[in-house]
């Protein structure tokens, strides 16, 4: 026989098996295992894999001339047909299992997190109250009656963000497959709910993670998805998208306010809402940092960036060619409630308390209605807030909860912490001891053996995935081309669930050996410890741990807008009806406030119908009408029509308008002056000045009137040689003023050495630990008032003769974990002088004062605050930037560049321009620290304190107690 006869009968033989294989059921084994030898012992044996036909590579090579591919071909892509089948029906399945098994969890599931002592509170008196287990917290309350919460899960302090998340992952999954989701963060403010959300950039949060999941699991299948995202917050009782440009300027037209429709099957609409297209993970990423920018937070008693909204992120997911999922278009909630707060202990006031009291009306609500839910009740009542409105659709049966409630584990803070653990049993409905337990045996056994269920469907599934990869491997090879089975959804060999193979994705060291689970099976650090099996493994520290590269989100404040109704202050924003029902003079608790959700009216449903200018409102400046018609959905757009935006357009109107002054638009919250510091005829600045006489012989009118003159000539200082000599006239000290070698300060209080007690009291009171007292004064409470030149036509009367010098060198150290803004003020803490405290409420407001003569230099280090370097002083800068400061705020950032020893002083104008410079002479420092690791900050302070009057018109400081402060003394 030729060689070429023996490969034809070889071909021939082959096919005669393969179509007698057809037949397989008719066949005995015997037969198909005698021919399978027969074909073993003919040249160049073709071996059968599965049912089909496999040709090795050799033989590929030298027969593929000859090799009739019309018939091999067709039989690997129905064999790859039929894998593909079966892949979809595991799939089916395994939605199956992962359901049934969420709903043994339960569709509402609580977890709790406890918030870490940070180094302040570690080093003063505060001692731990709360202790957990996996899904206990125990409360020492009083000895020997603790109280006990128990939870779907506990993540004590040390639980990392990786595995927080491990537990939200199958409901993320699950939103994959059409149910819609909703995750909230809710507890106390400043108990870490942003920090769980959005997390840092070396620690990212359930929201950036989420988003990468979703987008893997979506690679990962064979459907094709959509996602879109949007961003709204609930700002007192109103929705506000965050990603329509907000007005820089209160006479700039406000963008409509959001409304919530309801469609004929029950969905809910956020009307108008903004919902940009996303295709990765990193556009959306791009566009949460973006909308985080816009919300509202200010700084409280308790949390100095102390979000003061509810921020609601919406991911809609649409899948049509999936009809095993349960919806074609879902969505996803993630949600970062804004802090409950007992307002007689945040002391809030004016805004603040409102804020406080709609966040805590729409908390209740929502208690209101998970309980409900939770216990099946007839009525839900949805309507009792905005918050719990919009996640209708999202929240009960057919949907998947998950609510995060953290708790503080400091001592002071024990009745919140007792009334959040109450909040979350109440929507729990069940208390520690309530469960049978038996119940929960059976309910154990019965997850166990769904948990089994699922990894041996997800092993199958990899096995599957491997074949069709070798086929699709060799179909190629026949071919030529790439494999036309391409959309096989599983040809990844990592199973489904593990994420650890991202590029983006912080790796979770314990993942490598336990990858056999999905993460979310895997045991916790605390189900670990509780076996033994503790892996001392925290976050931050694995070995090799990638860390995502995250920018630290920017936070502002919203835009002000004058409230009419409360004209002895500049406030921003409307006032929602329910805050409107509470009487702003009545002192309330929280605890009393949750009583008010029934009574609120905020939430009606209705029907916006705006004119067409009130969508689109005309300016006279076209460019920022352009911008709103980027942004904002077409006209035309009715219910369920909200437009989808092309996200490059969004991201760069955005861009834009941040750039045209996003700065600008700031919060600068601005706080009420008693009337005895009240001018006549002054209402937008926060210090109104009367007109004086005295102020035309005030030394410093030579320096008014060249601020005045600049700004009427718009020249700038450099170029005024005359300003800037006059300038150094009246700065430059004569008397001794400017002692430029640091000089021991007097400690000793005295009314008469006004100077001496401006400046100490400025450190004492601000900065310097208080070692005779547990609690520490709250720094960052600095209550500025305003000299704003513009409406007071330049005139500073009230500033007279300065009449004191210090010069200081201090050094501090911050805490760690700090994204915080702080703010102190050279002239001093004047309530001591004063002789009573001034609970005016809370504030970083910018301190628009005219330039005074002291100078500040700023030097910033890492580490070891013994290395503090100064920036160096330049005389003439120092000049120019004692002009510039004026609307000025200093703003520190940690810098991206470590190896920068000066880590960038970046100072950020009214302009919004940011400029890098050694130097800052300003009357009030403020600056935010995005930096984790301890940091120095060394300052050379020559003051020239001005006198009591002074003093006592331009600065404030609320007395807040049992604020730890965020300084130490280095
Ligand atoms: N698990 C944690 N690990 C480390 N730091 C944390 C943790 N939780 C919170 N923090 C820190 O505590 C501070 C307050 O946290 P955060 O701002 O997230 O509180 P919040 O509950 O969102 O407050 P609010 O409701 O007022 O906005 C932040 O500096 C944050 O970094």
């Amino acid at each position: 026989m030729t060689l070429m006869e023996r490969k034809k009968s070889a071909q021939n033989l082959a096919e005669t098996i393969h179509s007698l294989l057809g037949l397989k059921s008719n066949l005995t084994s015997n037969w198909i295992r005698s021919v399978c030898g027969i074909m073993r012992s003919l040249p160049s044996p073709r071996s059968s894999n599965r049912i089909g036909l496999k040709i090795s590579d050799t033989e590929k090579e030298n027969n593929t001339s000859d090799m009739d591919l019309s018939m091999v071909i067709p039989k690997i892509k129905d064999e790859l047909a039929e894998l593909s089948d079966c892949i979809r029906q595991l799939n089916v399945q395994r939605r199956q299992v992962l359901n049934e098994y969420l709903d043994m969890k339960g569709n509402i599931r609580v977890f709790c997190r406890v918030r870490p002592m940070n180094v302040n509170e570690n080093i003063g008196c505060a001692r731990p109250v709360v202790a957990t287990d996996s899904s206990n917290v125990f409360l020492k309350v009083a000895r020997g009656n603790n109280k006990s919460y128990s939870f779907d899960k506990v993540f004590h302090p040390s639980s990392s963000q990786g595995e927080v998340f491990s537990e939200v992952e199958p409901v993320i999954k699950s939103a994959l497959d059409g149910y819609n989701a909703c995750i909230f963060a809710y507890g106390q403010t400043g108990t870490g709910k942003t920090f769980t959300m959005e997390g840092t950039r070396d620690f990212p949060g359930i929201v950036p993670r989420s988003i990468e999941a979703l987008f893997e699991h979506a690679l990962e299948s064979n459907c094709t998805y959509l996602f879109t995202f949007s961003m709204l917050e609930i700002y007192l009782g109103n929705l506000k998208d965050l990603f329509v440009p907000q007005p820089k300027k209160p006479t700039d037209p406000r963008p409509p306010c959001l409304s919530v429709q309801m469609d004929a099957r029950g969905g809910i609409e956020v009307e108008n809402l903004v919902a940009i297209p996303v295709s990765d993970y990193n556009q959306a990423l791009r566009l949460y940092k973006l909308g985080c920018r816009f919300r509202s937070t200010a700084s409280t008693n308790s949390n100095l960036t102390s979000s003061r909204s509810h921020c609601m992120i919406r991911i809609k997911i649409t899948c049509s060619d999936a009809p095993e999922r349960r919806r074609e278009s879902n969505k996803v909630w993630l949600v970062d409630l804004g802090g409950s707060e007992r307002v007689l202990k945040t002391k809030a006031w004016g805004k603040r308390l409102e804020e406080g009291k709609a966040i805590n009306l729409s908390l209740s609500a929502l208690g209101d209605v998970i309980n409900a839910l939770q216990r099946k009740k007839p009525h839900i009542p949805f309507r009792n807030s905005k918050l719990t409105q919009v996640l209708k659709d999202s929240l009960g049966e057919d949907s998947k909860t998950l609510m995060l409630v953290h708790v503080s584990p400091k001592e002071e803070d024990l009745c919140e912490t007792i009334c959040t653990l109450g909040f979350a049993a109440r929507v729990r409905s069940i208390h520690l001891g309530t469960e049978d337990p038996i119940e929960s045996a059976r309910k154990e056994a019965a997850m166990q053996t769904l948990q089994e269920t699922m990894v041996k469907i997800e092993d199958e599934r990899q096995r599957i995935s491997r074949e069709i990869k070798d086929l699709n491997r060799k179909l190629e090879n026949l071919m030529g081309t790439s494999p036309s089975y391409e959309n096989d959804h599983s040809t990844t060999e990592e199973p489904e669930f593990d994420f650890g193979t991202s590029k983006h994705k912080a790796k979770d060291a314990r993942a490598a050996p336990l990858s056999k689970l999905p993460r979310f099976m895997r045991p916790t650090i605390c189900s670990q410890r509780k076996s033994g099996t503790e892996h001392q493994i925290s976050e931050g520290k694995h070995l090799g741990q990638t860390k995502r590269r995250r920018a630290p989100s920017h936070r502002a404040g919203s835009v002000n807008f004058p409230m009419k109704s409360h004209s002895d202050y500049r406030s921003d924003c409307s006032i929602s009806r329910a805050s409107c029902l509470i009487d702003l003079d009545t002192m309330c608790n929280a605890d009393t406030e949750t009583e008010y959700s029934q009574d609120t009216n905020e939430c009606d449903v209705k029907m916006v119908v705006l004119s067409e200018e009130r969508r689109f409102p005309i300016t006279t400046d076209g460019k920022a009408q352009l911008d709103h018609n980027m942004v904002l959905p077409s006209i035309g757009s009715k219910f369920y029509s909200t437009e989808i935006l092309e996200v490059a357009d969004g991201l760069n109107s955005q861009n834009a308008v941040n750039a045209a002054g996003s700065c600008k638009s700031k919060r600068v919250p601005a706080v009420p002056l008693p009337p005895k510091f009240r001018c006549n005829g002054q209402s937008n600045a926060g210090v109104s000045c009367t007109e004086s006489s005295d102020a035309e012989n005030s030394p410093l009118k030579g320096l008014i009137d060249i601020c005045k003159n600049r700004e009427e000539s718009q020249k700038s200082y450099s170029s005024s040689s005359t300003s800037e000599a006059e300038i150094d006239k009246l700065i430059t000290p004569s008397t001794g003023f400017m002692d430029t070698h640091s000089e021991s300060c007097c400690r000793t209080p005295s009314l008469t050495n006004e100077s001496m007690i401006c400046t100490q009291h400025s450190i004492d009171a601000l900065m310097i630990l208080d070692h005779d007292s547990t609690n520490y004064h709250c720094p960052h409470d600095v209550a500025c008032g305003r000299l704003d030149q513009n409406s007071n036509n330049g005139r500073v009367d009230q500033l007279t003769p300065m009449d004191g010098v210090k010069s200081e060198t201090h050094s501090f150290e911050a805490s760690p974990y700090e994204h915080r803004e702080y703010c102190f003020s050279p002239f001093g803490s004047p309530h001591d002088s004063i002789g009573q405290e001034k609970e005016l409420g809370v504030s970083t407001s910018n301190c628009n004062v005219e330039p005074d003569n002291s100078n500040l230099s700023l030097g910033l280090t890492r580490g070891d605050p013994k290395s503090a370097s100064l920036f160096g002083k330049s005389t003439a800068g120092r000049q120019r930037d004692m002009l510039r400061m004026k609307h000025q705020r200093a703003l520190f950032k940690d810098n991206a560049n470590h190896n920068n020893a000066g880590m960038g002083l970046k100072r950020v104008s009214a302009e919004g321009n940011t400029q890098n410079t050694g130097t800052v002479v300003c009357p009030e420092i403020c600056f935010t620290s995005h930096a984790r690791n301890p940091f120095s900050l060394t300052f050379d302070r020559h003051v020239v304190s001005p006198p009591k009057e002074v003093l006592e018109s331009i600065f404030y400081h609320s007395s807040g107690t049992g604020t730890p402060r965020p300084w130490i003394r280095g």
